[in-house]
């Protein structure tokens, strides 16, 4: 399993600084929306350029133009941009060919869908990597129900599942059961009081957990 931290409503300096406490735990990087947005692709350049072995997944949340903001996403140098479920079809496949183009991946924020008829859909068009996401003002008002957001996807072993949305070092453990292949974390590790400590903690988690595992299937 992976571990992607997100980079969610902090500045450039932060950005680099949660990166460096916790590079030795992560595996993959996500420039969040908020700083894409503030600072632009110049931001996915520059983490690119200054930790280029790790996987870095720009949250570009696309909905519409997807061709162009995937070929903006992959120019600064990510390795996967995401795309929003609700996008047309056609904006999905199109992204999904400017991957094909740069060697990259798409993955699907499932944010919102409650429907598995969706993810069979996406699986038609030949997605092959979505993220379960309990969002951050859901998370003001609720806690995500991770038994309804892994039943959507559970008819569909051929997808790679990313989770997120609030996960913690206390909600950790329930989430593995779920043999997730990415877990997404932001707040959980950038506000902690100690970055590099939690993720050190997360990770050791997630790799006793695969050790312990003799069940593979999620
Ligand atoms: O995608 C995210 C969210 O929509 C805010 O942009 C976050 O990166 C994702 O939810 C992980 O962050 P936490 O919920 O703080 O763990």
């Amino acid at each position: 399993m992976n571990l992607q931290l997100a980079l969610d409503r902090m500045s450039r300096e932060d950005c680099f600084q949660a990166i460096e406490d916790t590079k030795e735990s992560i595996d993959w990087i996500e420039v969040g929306t908020g700083v894409i947005k503030e600072y632009g692709m110049e931001i996915v350049r520059e983490i690119k350029k200054a930790f280029p072995h790790k996987t870095l997944v720009a949250d570009m949340k696309t909905c519409d133009a997807g061709k162009h903001e995937a070929v903006q996403a992959f120019e600064a140098g990510a390795d996967i941009t995401t795309v929003m479920s609700f996008s047309a079809d056609q904006t999905i496949k199109d992204t999904l060919k400017v991957a094909e183009d740069f060697h990259g991946r798409i993955m699907i924020d499932l944010l919102g869908v409650k429907d598995e008829a969706r993810i069979r859909e996406l699986s038609d068009i030949g997605v092959d990597l979505v993220s379960l996401h309990f969002g951050k003002d859901m998370q003001e008002t609720g806690e995500m129900q991770e038994e309804d957001l892994f039943t959507l996807v559970k008819h569909y072993p051929h997808l790679q599942v990313a989770v997120a949305g609030g996960i913690n070092l206390g909600s950790l453990p329930s989430i593995l059961d779920h043999r997730p292949d990415t877990l997404i974390v932001g707040s959980g590790i950038t506000k902690s009081s100690d970055r590099q400590d939690t993720a050190v903690k997360m990770k050791g988690m997630i790799t006793n957990y695969e050790a312990n595992d003799s069940n593979r299937q999620r």
